[in-house]
């Protein structure tokens, strides 16, 4: 959906880094006006300013939409230096891992806020991200921040705000797990004598094949895991180890995940 409707009152975003860049490309992309964009951000990339987005000057104090994409261990600098753009109709809309609705209520008192969890494909417009409001966000505002949101790729509603830190840690980090499994499968495959170059052109053609697979026959990942499977053939006799309860995957993807959603409840703390 266009977002030329934003370019009246405009948007902040404070903090234009890996994803509040990849944010503003997708929005710029869909409409919204670069002179509608005012971005705080210390270092601000030098293509805003090329592309005619405000990088300086008083910050609008009615914006349709105020963004927040800085650390969340920034959050608390940040916030009071916002609350004159935080009142009447602005919507808030925060990336940031783990920082909860309560401590945003609490900067932007009466205010329609949302959270959402995107992850790094939205750089290519192949991101996925979940979001949830509190009492003030209704259907317009859930609406415009699944619009904001899907600027850079699919969105999910969640039902509790509790939810958000497991999807934190299952899609907002994962890239970076699969990004090591390739790492990992590129390595073995070079302690198997191959050349460097070739294992990680294998891996991660793989890897990108095998998601895209996985998402093309929208099946259980089971059956497609099953299907490379021959009995006793080579994918089995590897398996074995991998998919092994104590010492494979699953307990060790089952470590990691508690441990990037317990990260993300400290950082909500
Ligand atoms: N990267 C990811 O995969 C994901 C990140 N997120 C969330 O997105 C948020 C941003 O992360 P990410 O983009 O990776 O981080 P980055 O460090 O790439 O971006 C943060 C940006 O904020 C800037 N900044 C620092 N201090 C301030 C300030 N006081 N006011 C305005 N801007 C400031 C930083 O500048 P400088 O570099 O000079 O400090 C930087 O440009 C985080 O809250 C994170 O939890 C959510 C999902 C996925
Ligand atoms: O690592 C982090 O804290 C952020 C949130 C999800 C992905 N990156």
């Amino acid at each position: 959906m266009d977002l030329a409707h934003l370019n009246d009152r405009g948007l902040v975003l404070v903090g234009c880094g890996r994803m509040g860049g990849a944010l503003l490309r997708g929005w710029l992309g869909r409409g919204l006006a670069p002179g509608a964009v005012h971005v705080i951000d210390p270092n601000a990339p030098g293509w805003l300013a090329a592309r005619g987005v405000k990088t300086d000057g008083p910050m609008p104090t009615d914006p349709a939409v105020l963004v927040l994409a800085v650390k969340p261990q920034m959050m608390g600098d940040v916030l009071p230096q916002l609350v004159a753009a935080g009142q009447g109709g602005t919507l808030i809309l925060s990336v940031a891992a783990g920082v909860t609705l309560g401590t945003y209520q609490r900067a932007f008192p009466g205010a329609a806020i949302v959270r959402a969890m995107p992850n790094t494909p939205a750089a290519i417009g192949q991101g996925i991200s979940a979001i949830v409001g509190n009492d003030r966000a209704g259907p317009a505002e859930m609406d415009l921040a699944e619009t904001l949101m899907g600027a850079v790729g699919r969105v999910v509603r969640l039902e509790d705000e509790a939810q958000m830190d497991a999807v934190t840690a299952v899609s907002g980090s994962g890239p970076a797990y699969v990004f090591h499994l390739i790492e990992t499968l590129a390595a073995a495959g070079e302690a198997e004598g191959l050349p460097a170059a070739l294992a990680l052109d294998l891996a991660r053609a793989t890897v990108a094949g095998a998601g895209a697979l996985a998402v093309a026959e929208d099946e259980d990942p089971a059956r497609l895991r099953e299907a490379v499977t021959s009995p006793n053939g080579t994918t089995a006799a590897g398996l074995v180890h991998l998919m092994d309860a104590e010492t494979g995957l699953p307990p060790l993807i089952r470590r990691t995940v508690a441990a990037a959603a317990a990260r993300g409840r400290e950082l909500g703390a």
